[in-house]
C-alpha cells in the first residue's frame, strides 16, 4: 500500500496560490509592458463593470431607483457632460503647479533637481501627449471627419434617431414654426436625411448630438457608450500623469499636518461659531500644495459615475466597447512607446 502523505497545511496551500497569481501578474505585466501597478489600475475598470452588472442583476428594480439613474444629476449635468474641461483643468493646474515646483522640494512632488532645461522638456513632453489624448477624445466623442466613432459605429450597424417631430425639425433648421408643413424645412430635412415615419413623425441616419438636438431618441444599432469611454480614457490620463510625480511620503507628511490644523483644539466652535476662515485658509493652504489631491478625487467621482453607468444604462457590450477605446487611446500614448524605448519593464510601485 502507498504511504499516506501527510495533509498540507492551510498555509503552505495559500502560499502556492499567492506564487501562481504572482507568477500570472508577473507574465501579464511582461507581455503587456505595463507595471504591476498599472495593470492593477486597468482591471479595476474591467472589475467596475462587472460589480455595476452584477448589483444589476441582484438587486430588485425598485432597489436600484435612485438620483444617480437620473441623466439630469448634477454630478452628470455639470461634471461628466463637460468631462473634458474638468480633465483639462486639473491637469492644467497640476501640471503648473509641477512645473513651479522644481524650485520648492518641500512640496508633494517628486521632480526637485531639474535643471530649467529639462523642465521645459517635460513640459514640452507633456503638452504632445495631451494633445495626443485629446484628439483622441474628440475622434471618438466629437468629430471623425464628420460624425465621431461612437457615432459612425451606431450608425453603421443599423442605429438611427426616431421621434423627431415636426415642431423639433422646424425649430432645428430654422424655420417658422407656425407653419404647419413647410417645404423649406422638408428640403433641408431631406438633405439631412430625415424621412417621415408617419403623419408629423420623423427618422433619421444622425449622429448623437444633432439627434439630441432635435428631441429625438437614437434606436437600434451598436451605441458605444461614451460615458464609459470619457470616464476610463480621463482617469487613466490623469493617473498615469500623475502617479509617477506624487513624493507619497511627502504627501502623507501634508496629510497629517492638514488633519492636525483641522482638528486642532484651538479649531473648535468659539461662542457656538465655527471660524470659517480658518478652515478655508486650511483647505485652501492643502490644496494648493498638494493638487494631485484635486485630480485624484476627480478619479474618484469617475469611478462612481462609472459603476453608476454599469449599473444602469446600456448594453454589458456597448460598455465593454467603450472600455476598449478609453483603454486604447491611453495604450497607444503610454505604453506602445516601452515596446520600441524601453523593453525591460519597471516593475516599482510608484514611490
Ligand atoms: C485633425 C485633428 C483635430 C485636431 C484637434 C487638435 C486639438 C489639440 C488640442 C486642443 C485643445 C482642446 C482643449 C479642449 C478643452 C476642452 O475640453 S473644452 C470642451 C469640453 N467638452 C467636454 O468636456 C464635453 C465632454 N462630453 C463628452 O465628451 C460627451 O458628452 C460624452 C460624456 C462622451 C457623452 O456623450 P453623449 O453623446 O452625451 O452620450
Ligand atoms: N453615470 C451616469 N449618470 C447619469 N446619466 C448617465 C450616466 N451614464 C450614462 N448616462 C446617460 O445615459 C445616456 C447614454 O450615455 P452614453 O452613451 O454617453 O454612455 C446619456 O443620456 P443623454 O444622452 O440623454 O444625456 C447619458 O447622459
Amino acid at each position: 500500500m502507498a504511504p499516506i502523505s501527510p495533509p498540507k497545511s492551510n498555509e503552505s496551500v495559500y502560499n502556492k496560490h499567492i506564487t501562481t497569481l504572482l507568477g500570472w501578474v508577473t507574465h501579464a505585466s511582461r507581455i503587456t509592458r505595463l507595471t504591476e501597478f498599472e495593470l492593477l489600475i486597468f482591471v479595476v475598470f474591467v472589475m467596475t463593470l462587472v460589480l455595476g452588472k452584477l448589483i444589476n442583476v441582484v438587486a430588485p428594480q425598485e432597489e436600484i431607483q435612485n438620483y444617480f439613474n437620473n441623466k439630469r444629476n448634477i454630478f452628470n449635468v455639470v461634471f461628466a457632460k463637460n468631462g473634458w474641461a474638468w480633465t483639462t483643468l486639473l491637469i492644467g493646474i497640476f501640471q503648473t503647479f509641477n512645473y513651479r515646483t522644481s524650485a520648492a522640494p518641500n512640496l508633494s512632488s517628486i521632480r526637485s533637481n531639474l535643471s530649467p532645461q529639462q523642465r521645459s522638456s517635460e513640459l514640452v513632453k507633456f503638452a504632445v501627449r495631451y494633445t495626443l489624448v485629446t484628439v483622441w477624445w474628440i475622434f471618438f466623442t466629437q468629430w471623425f471627419f464628420g460624425y465621431p466613432i461612437m457615432d459612425k459605429i451606431f450608425l453603421h450597424t443599423g442605429g438611427k434617431c426616431v421621434n423627431i417631430t415636426q415642431k423639433k425639425l422646424s425649430d432645428f433648421t430654422g424655420a417658422n414654426p407656425n407653419h404647419s408643413f413647410d417645404f423649406q424645412v422638408m428640403e433641408r430635412a431631406i438633405d439631412a436625411g430625415v424621412k417621415a415615419v408617419e403623419e408629423e413623425i420623423f427618422e433619421s441616419a444622425l449622429g448623437s448630438v444633432v439627434c439630441r438636438r432635435m428631441g429625438g431618441k437614437m434606436t437600434g444599432g451598436h451605441d458605444p457608450s461614451g460615458h464609459v469611454f470619457l470616464l476610463v480614457h480621463s482617469s487613466l490620463f490623469l493617473l498615469f500623469e500623475t502617479l509617477h510625480l506624487t513624493n507619497f511620503d511627502q504627501l502623507a507628511r501634508n496629510s497629517r499636518k492638514f488633519k492636525n490644523a483641522l482638528f486642532s483644539s484651538d479649531e473648535t466652535p468659539k461662542d457656538g461659531k465655527w471660524d470659517v476662515q480658518k478652515y478655508v485658509s486650511v483647505i485652501g493652504t492643502f490644496m494648493a500644495e498638494n493638487p494631485v489631491v484635486a485630480v485624484w478625487a476627480l478619479c474618484g467621482l469617475w469611478w462612481w459615475m462609472l459603476l453608476m453607468t454599469a449599473v444602469y444604462f446600456h448594453s454589458w457590450l456597448e460598455k465593454l466597447v467603450g472600455l476598449l477605446w478609453g483603454y486604447l487611446g491611453i495604450f497607444g500614448v503610454y505604453v506602445l512607446p516601452r515596446f520600441y524605448h524601453n523593453p525591460a519593464v519597471t516593475r516599482a510601485k510608484p514611490n
